[in-house]
């Protein structure tokens, strides 16, 4: 069952909240109805507790072998993919060795060729198979959990002995199904949705780096 469908089974775990699918009914100006739906969202937070520190020890566990993170998605979550594999090479919060992470959002050749030659469903899982090692961890970011090109690579990314994570919204959409830990977003609103995501990207930084410096 999905994440969404069991809070609106359980709706005591909504705890009086009021997340409901967009365009909703304009009941207040846009800031208004954003704060108030934002304000819901963070409320459940932590009620993904378990999801987004499973997916950290999973990070965690790569770059102590060794291995690398790869992270994928479209639009505004190709930017979080961006700004993660970042924290991780550069810094977040603490003063660490870099860490292996990348985005296959940024090589406008490699995107443009396989977009191309091959359609643009292929983009992330072409880069993936010919980037990747078993043991590395492939993460998507998906706010439908519906994108073609982010499916294709995580279902390719098990094939060759990668962990996958995902991050999704909605109900999580077949993304879910493809990835070892999928930490789901319950709400409708793509924008309230990415908010959400770059705070549990932050998190994940967080953990892992906690997790590291835990190392003798
Ligand atoms: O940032 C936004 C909307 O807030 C857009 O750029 C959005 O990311 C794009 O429409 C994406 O193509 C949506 O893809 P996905 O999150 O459903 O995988
Ligand atoms: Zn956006």
């Amino acid at each position: 069952m999905s994440f969404l469908a069991r809070h609106i089974e359980h709706p005591a775990e909504l705890a009086g909240a009021d997340i409901r699918p967009w365009p909703a009914p304009a009941r207040r100006p846009y800031f208004d109805e954003s704060l108030h739906q934002h304000r819901l969202l963070f409320q459940l937070m932590d009620s993904l507790r378990p999801q987004i520190e499973q997916a950290a020890v999973l990070m965690a566990d790569t770059l102590r072998a060794n291995r690398k993170i790869m992270l994928m998605g479209n639009g505004g979550s190709a930017a979080d993919c961006q700004h993660l594999a970042a924290e991780f090479t550069g810094r977040f919060q603490q003063e660490r060795r870099p860490l292996a992470a990348l985005a296959l959002t940024t090589d406008t050749s490699a995107l443009t060729c396989i977009g191309n030659d091959y359609g643009f469903e292929h983009v992330f899982e072409r880069q993936l198979a010919g980037l990747a090692q078993p043991g590395d961890c492939a993460v998507g970011i998906s706010t439908s959990g519906q994108s073609a090109n982010v499916l294709r690579a995580l279902e390719r990314a098990r094939t060759l002995g990668l962990t996958t994570v995902g991050l999704s919204g909605r109900d999580g959409g077949p993304m879910a199904e493809l990835c070892d830990v999928c930490v789901v977003v319950p709400h409708a609103d793509t924008a309230r949705i990415q908010e959400a995501h770059i705070f549990i990207g932050h998190c994940w930084c967080g953990l892992v780096e906690q997790s590291l410096a835990a190392l003798p």
